[in-house]
């Protein structure tokens, strides 16, 4: 296994961040951490790294303790913090780093590969979010690592930038370099990963293709403006699992989207600009987030084939 990951724990004094988590990574892999504010990705990601310790639980990499792992350069990292030295060039930073590593990749292709070869020169006080950003993943990238781990790189960039840093993950993970990284833009979760793992509360509470966890909530969604609705009403009709109102805007969450709809257009004859669609991963994510309690179980949408989920309950 690249990443192993076994009854991981951590709490900071009354906050119990991470609960028992348990995730395995192969090599090659790419991995989209997902979850609200607070659900314990980072602090996941800190115990990966050796940067925390666990209070109970195993992390192995590659089979090695974290530090040793990333001390053999093994594993490259960027975080969501962590300044720049302000006064080094972007060249020179980058040099630093490599210099701390035993076979680091030539600094000109990390730059090359972060796509921010032209900012060599640049004094790293002077980039933009973004273009720091791009020098977090050059330094990422430069001890040419075979797992990269990601807190929310594309924080700060704007869509060209996105769309550039994931092109050059893409050459990266071509060459079957294995990536776990957290995010909050699911588009980036459903076009890049090959697996979803979603977190809430310091829990795994589904894990899978993006594919799969939209599956797990079933049904489809009817959008109509519909002025004045009456919410008990609308979640009163057949095949309505739930309804969400927003101003002029309802949805029905259903089970049963024909029957819904038929039964809508009878109660409301003035229902307009109807739409029936699919469930995407966004819809999937805020449902299985929000059907978890505070304790991080699952609830009736359970995600039956969590893993993690199955053995926090048995
Ligand atoms: N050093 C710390 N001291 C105290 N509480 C902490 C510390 N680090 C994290 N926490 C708490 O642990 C919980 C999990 O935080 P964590 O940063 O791991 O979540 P996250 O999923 O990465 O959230 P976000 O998406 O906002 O980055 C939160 O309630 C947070 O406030």
């Amino acid at each position: 296994m690249a990443v192993h990951l076994s009854g991981l724990v951590k709490s900071y004094g009354d906050v119990h961040a991470v609960r028992g988590v348990d995730l395995d990574i192969a090599p090659g892999e790419v991995v989209a951490l997902l979850g609200p504010n607070g659900a314990g990705k980072s602090t996941t990601v800190d115990m990966l790294l050796g940067l925390a310790r666990p209070d109970q639980g195993t992390v192995a990499l590659f089979g090695a303790e974290p530090r040793q792992a990333v001390a053999q350069g093994h594993v490259g990292a960027m975080l969501q913090a962590g300044s720049l030295l302000p006064d080094a060039s972007v060249g020179e930073l980058v040099a630093m780093f490599a210099a701390l590593h035993r076979a680091p990749l030539p600094v000109e292709e990390a730059l090359e590969r972060a796509g921010i070869a032209d900012l060599a020169d640049r004094p790293t006080g002077k980039l933009s979010g973004g273009q720091a950003q791009r020098v977090r993943f050059a330094l990422a990238v430069v001890p040419d690592p075979v797992l990269l781990v990601l807190d929310e790189p594309t924080v700060g960039m704007d869509v060209e930038s996105r769309r550039a840093f994931w092109a050059a993950m893409r050459n990266l993970t071509a060459a079957g370099r294995t990536v776990l990284f957290a995010t909050h833009y699911l588009d980036e979760a459903d076009d890049y990963a090959d697996r979803v793992v979603l977190m809430r509360s310091g829990r795994i509470i589904a894990d899978g293709t993006a594919a799969a966890i939209k599956n797990q909530v079933s049904g489809r969604r009817i959008g109509a403006r519909l002025p004045g609705a009456d919410e008990a009403r609308l979640r009163a009709l057949p095949g309505v699992f739930d309804v969400a109102v927003r101003g002029d805007r309802v949805t029905l969450h259903c089970t049963d989207a024909d029957a819904a709809l038929r039964a809508l257009l009878s109660a409301y004859e003035q229902a307009r600009d109807l739409e029936v669609r699919s469930v995407d991963l966004e819809d999937a994510v805020v449902a299985l987030t929000s059907a978890a309690d505070d304790q991080g179980t699952a609830a009736p949408t359970d995600p039956t084939h969590s893993r993690n989920d199955q053995e926090s309950r048995s």
